[in-house]
C-alpha cells in the first residue's frame, strides 16, 4: 500500500503532468479546464500515478486506482472511447457530483453482525445489489472481453447486462457467466433486424430485454475525438466497418437474416413507444427501458406495460446538459410508487453511492467504466476486483447505516441537501 504522503505527492505530480500534457493544451476535457478540480477531483486524476501505478488488482484500494493503469495498456483512441461524455462533459460531472447532493442519517446499535447484501430481480436472486451494465466492444480493452467480465460477474453472482454491440455472443457470454444474463437492445432503425435480435436473446435464454431509449441521435465525444488524434494505428481489425446492425446480428451469430440492404448506425431515431409495444409482441423476455430520466416517461413506461426502468444517462453520453441520475431518482421512486422495478446506473463508484440510491428505492445499481478499468488494468482479474471493491464498500455502508438487508434501506436513511 502507498502511504498517503507519496500518494499525495504522486496526485500533485500527476496533476503537473497533466496541465503540461497536450490533452489539457489542446482543449481536450475542456470541461475540466485548466484548473484543478472543484468538488469532488476528476476520476481520471484521483488515482496515483507514475511510478504509483498499481501492478496486481490486490493492490488497489479503491475502484479508481484501475484507471491509470487501464489507460497506460488501452491504445489512446480506445481509452477516449471508454473515458469520453460528450461535448463540455456537464451530464458526465454531474453523476458524481449528484452524490454530495445526498448525506446518509445512519442508525447505531443495530446488530449488524450478519448482513445480507443480496437482492432479487424478476424471481432470481443476486448475492449483490452491483449488476453490470452493458457496454459495447469490451474487446477494446482486453482479448478476453465480455468472457472476461462474465467470469468475474460469475464469481460475485452479479447480474450482467451484454449489449447488443458486445464482441463475443450472447451464447458465448452466458456460458462464461455461466446463468442467464439480460440482453440490452439497440434496436436498430430496420424492425427486422431488431426483431432478429429480440429472438436471438430469446433463445439464449435472456430472461430480460434491456431497450436502450436515450442513444437517438449522433453525438459529440470530444475526449474520444481527441485521443484519435494521438492514436494513429491502423485500426480496422477493431473497427469492423459494415453496418451497426450487420454487426450486431452476426456477432450474435443470427444467420436467419437478410443483410443485404441494412444499413445505418446504431443510432435508431425513430424509435418510439410504438416500437416498444411491437416488442411486447413479439417476445415473452421481460422489457426494461434503459435510459428513462423523467417521472412523466416512467408514468409512460408503466402505462405502456413496460416490466421495470432502469434510470440511466448513459454514463453521461446520451446527452449534455442533464441532470445526475441521483438526482432523478427521487422523482421516479415517487411516480412508478412501487408498480415496477426501478433499477439505476451512471456515476456510481463507492458503496456508500449504490446506498443512497438503494434507499431512495432503487432494487439495484449498475457501474460500467470502473469494470473496463479493471478490464483494461488487468482482464479478468481487475474485473473480479473492482467487482469484489464495490461489494465489500456496499457491505460496509450497509453496515454503518445499521442495516442487515437492502430491503431494510428506505428513505429515512438519507437526506437531500441541495
Ligand atoms: C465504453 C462504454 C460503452 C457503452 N456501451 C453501451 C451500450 O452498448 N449499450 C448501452 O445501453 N449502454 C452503453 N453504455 C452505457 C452503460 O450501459 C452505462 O449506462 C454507463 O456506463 C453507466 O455509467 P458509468 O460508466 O459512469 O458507470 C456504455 C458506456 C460506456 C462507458
Ligand atoms: O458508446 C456507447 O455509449 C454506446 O452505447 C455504444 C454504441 C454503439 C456501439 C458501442 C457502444
Amino acid at each position: 500500500m502507498t502511504s498517503p504522503i507519496v500518494r499525495a505527492t504522486s496526485r500533485r505530480r500527476f496533476l503537473q503532468y497533466l496541465a503540461a500534457s497536450p490533452l489539457f493544451t489542446s482543449g481536450a476535457l475542456s470541461a475540466y479546464g485548466n484548473e484543478a478540480p472543484s468538488k469532488l477531483p476528476d476520476p481520471m486524476i484521483w488515482a496515483p500515478a507514475g511510478g504509483e501505478l498499481i501492478d496486481k488488482p490486490k493492490d488497489a484500494i479503491n475502484v479508481f486506482d484501475f484507471e491509470p493503469v487501464a489507460r497506460k495498456n488501452v491504445p489512446p483512441a480506445h481509452f477516449g472511447y471508454m473515458a469520453s461524455g460528450l461535448d463540455d462533459e456537464v451530464t458526465l460531472r454531474a453523476n458524481r457530483e449528484g452524490f454530495l447532493k445526498f448525506q446518509l442519517l445512519p442508525r447505531r446499535l443495530n446488530d449488524v453482525s450478519k448482513i445480507d447484501t443480496s437482492v432479487e430481480l424478476f424471481g432470481t436472486k443476486y448475492d449483490s445489489p452491483i449488476f453490470v451494465s452493458p457496454t459495447g466492444g469490451n474487446q477494446f480493452f482486453h482479448p478476453d472481453g465480455e468472457v472476461a467480465v462474465a467470469k468475474a460477474a460469475r464469481a460475485g453472482n452479479h447480474l450482467q447486462m451484454l449489449s447488443t454491440s458486445s464482441n463475443y455472443s450472447v451464447d458465448e457470454v452466458t456460458k462464461a457467466r455461466g446463468a442467464p444474463i439480460w440482453f440490452q437492445l439497440y434496436a436498430s432503425p430496420q424492425w427486422e433486424v431488431a426483431q432478429a435480435l429480440i429472438k436471438r436473446a430469446d433463445a439464449a435464454g435472456c430472461p430480460v430485454l434491456v431497450v436502450t431509449t436515450d442513444r437517438v441521435a449522433g453525438r459529440n465525444q470530444e475526449t474520444l475525438f481527441r485521443l484519435m488524434r494521438t492514436d494513429t494505428r491502423e485500426c480496422s481489425a477493431c473497427h469492423d466497418r459494415s453496418s451497426f446492425a450487420a454487426r450486431s446480428v452476426r456477432r450474435h451469430n443470427y444467420d436467419g437474416i437478410d443483410l443485404s440492404g441494412v444499413t445505418g448506425s446504431g443510432e435508431s431515431s425513430n424509435l418510439s413507444w410504438d416500437t416498444v409495444k411491437r416488442m411486447r409482441d413479439v417476445t415473452r423476455m421481460k422489457i426494461v427501458l434503459k435510459g428513462i430520466i423523467t417521472p412523466m416517461d416512467a408514468e409512460l413506461a408503466v402505462q405502456n406495460g413496460i416490466d421495470g426502468i432502469l434510470v440511466s444517462n448513459h454514463g453521461g453520453r446520451g446527452e449534455d446538459n442533464g441532470r445526475s441520475t441521483i438526482d432523478a431518482l427521487p422523482e421516479i421512486i415517487a411516480a412508478v410508487k412501487g408498480r415496477i422495478p426501478v433499477i439505476v446506473d451512471s456515476g456510481f463508484r463507492r458503496g456508500t453511492d449504490a446506498v443512497k440510491a438503494l434507499a431512495i428505492g432503487a432494487q439495484a445499481v449498475g457501474i460500467g467504466r470502473p469494470y473496463l478499468w479493471g478490464l483494461g488494468a488487468f482482464g479478468e482479474a481487475g474485473v473480479e476486483r473492482v467487482l469484489e471493491i464495490v461489494r465489500t464498500e456496499t457491505r460496509a455502508a450497509m453496515q454503518q447505516c445499521g442495516v442487515r438487508s437492502v430491503k431494510e434501506l428506505n428513505p429515512g436513511f438519507v437526506r437531500r441537501t441541495a
